[in-house]
């Protein structure tokens, strides 16, 4: 074994796991294992790994939809599938919070410790585009890379927020059907895979996490609709960051309960006898035996803890969220006169985005030219011309400064609070033109562009695009997709570039070229 584990950790894990500990110490020699999780928001998981382009191909992780083990020799963050958003690389246990917490399409979802997002795609993928997804994490930085993956993964339906939880509790309470709190935690479940962590175990004592993650779970508890489902996870084996978070938690809410998990997998019921809490009822810590423990000798995988909890539903009351349902009768949201509206414009309607542009935004060469800069004018000209199949968006427009968001229905209002992205980002007005957002490439289907350039995977191409450079336009390359009225749309423009099928940016055709548009941050480096 290369890894030096400290000493202190291992002593205790020796004390805790008794006659296991051999085989759990023995598993820090054993060869790590590499998921990924194929995006069935694009393509579904099954003919993926049927045509998968990785040499050692694909294996399922039982535990996940369409995750899937693959070999250390592959390099899936090299492959230009990765940069089309086909799939997420995500280490296999990490991929079972989302799952145990049953999303269905139309649940209004809350990550609330989201960065860098693997959960947050994995969420979306269930929403199926329905619904709605709030993914938050409190370090700025970290919300980029949040940001960046589900538009890579191509999600619409998402708002992305940098906010501490207690923030965010007079917005939403009582407000999700789901909640996942993948908390901040002592990382000792990936010392096998990440042995920087060891440094962060050693410099924080576990007082530093436990009370983040007190804090944290009881402002999720205040969101969650009564009815619906809290899932809170760690990669730690520690009692004090698992189990005993969630005797409190229950001790301190007579309305939530504990689902018990099913063992399967080789996963492992939850330590009862390892909380030693004073002054907790002795019913709250038996019921820690339902959460389960995911460990690296039992599974292939790293270490993991979950636990799935019930907000109880009062007798008498099927379900008291005091907040709209997206979309339904009450649902206000959609441009609400008097509400304050100070930065940011929302338009309202259900035929919000896919309307018909006002005269000023009569098309004028490739793109429209509109008289002034609003975002809503040049938005409907370029979906006009541009975007025939996409149709009506749910929701309400957004705009931000010279930013177009498609927000999803049912979001309550959200000044005041750091909002890193209001929804789906369309793109920008800029001088009245509009210039979609690489978001908006990540987020089409093919089909939906009026042209579209086509490279497969193994052409030099398609790398080439993807690092940047300009590439001459060969004409049978180009599908062009007949308007509403049946006539073909000019060869000249903007067209939607796909990979294998798939769009991974813009590009302009011009005097034969095609002009990259992929984003600067985004290209293959
Ligand atoms: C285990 S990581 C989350 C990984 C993420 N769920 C994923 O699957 O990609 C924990 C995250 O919690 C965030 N965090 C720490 N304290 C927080 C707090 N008080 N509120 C919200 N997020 C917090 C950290 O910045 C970190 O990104």
């Amino acid at each position: 074994m290369s890894i030096r584990l400290p000493e202190p950790f291992v002593a205790r894990m020796r004390v805790l796991l008794g006659d296991e500990f051999d085989d759990w110490l023995a598993s820090y020699g054993a060869p790590r294992r590499y998921g990924l999780r194929v995006n069935t928001l694009k393509t579904d998981g099954e003919s993926y790994r049927m045509r998968s382009p990785l040499s050692a191909g694909l294996k399922p992780v039982p535990w996940a939809e369409a995750g899937y083990y693959y070999s250390e020799e592959d390099r899936p963050g090299k492959h230009p599938h990765y940069h089309a958003g086909l799939y997420y690389i995500q280490e296999p246990s990490a991929m079972a919070p989302a799952e145990l917490l049953d999303v269905r399409p139309g649940h209004r979802v809350l990550d609330l410790c989201a960065a860098p997002g693997g959960k947050s795609t994995q969420i979306a993928a269930k929403l199926k585009g329905q619904g709605l997804l709030v993914a938050n994490d409190n370090a700025r930085e970290r919300t980029k890379a949040l940001a960046r993956n589900l538009e890579l993964a191509g999600v619409r339906n998402a708002v992305v927020l940098n906010e501490e939880p207690e923030r965010l509790v007079p917005v939403f309470r009582a407000f999700f059907d789901r909640i996942l709190v993948d908390a901040p935690c002592s990382g000792e479940g990936m010392f096998r895979k990440d042995e920087s962590m060891i440094a962060d175990w050693l410099r924080y004592p576990a007082a530093h996490w436990t009370s983040m993650q007190r804090e944290i779970l009881r402002h999720a508890a205040e969101m969650l609709a009564p009815g619906g489902v809290l899932v809170y996870s760690t990669c730690t084996f520690s009692p004090e960051e698992n189990e005993e978070r969630i005797a409190e938690l229950l001790a301190e809410r007579p309305d939530f309960e504990v689902v018990p998990v099913p063992p399967a997998h080789g996963w492992a019921p939850g330590r009862p006898d390892w909380v030693s809490l004073e002054g907790i009822d002795r019913r709250h810590v038996d019921a820690v035996a339902g959460t389960v423990r995911l460990w690296p000798h039992r599974i292939e995988g790293e270490g993991h803890y979950a636990a799935v909890l019930r907000r109880k539903v009062e007798a008498g009351r099927e379900s008291v969220a005091v907040n709209p349902r997206p979309g339904g009768p009450d649902d206000e949201s959609a441009g609400t006169p008097g509400r304050p509206r100070l930065k940011t414009r929302q338009y309202a309607g259900r035929r919000g985005n896919g309307g018909k542009p006002g005269q000023r935004g009569k098309a004028r060469g490739y793109i429209a030219n509109v008289s002034d800069a609003d975002p809503v004018d040049a938005w409907r000209s370029f979906q006009e011309e541009l975007l025939p199949g996409l149709g009506g968006l749910p929701g309400r427009l957004v705009a931000v400064g010279e930013k177009l968001y498609a927000q999803p229905a049912g979001v309550p209002e959200l000044s005041g609070l750091s909002v890193v992205r209001h929804g789906w980002l369309l793109g920008e007005a800029r001088r009245g033109r509009f210039a979609p957002s690489q978001a908006l490439a990540m987020g089409l289907a093919a089909e939906e562009a009026a042209r579209r350039v086509e490279y497969g995977a193994d052409e030099p191409e398609a790398l080439k695009y993807l690092k940047g450079e300009t590439l001459p336009l060969e004409p049978e390359r180009l599908t062009l997709r007949p308007g509403e009225d049946g006539r073909l749309p000019d060869a000249a423009g903007y067209a939607l570039v796909c990979i294998d099928g798939y769009p991974v940016g813009w590009g302009k055709l011009r005097d034969g070229l095609l002009i990259n548009e992929r984003a600067p941050g985004w290209r293959w480096m």
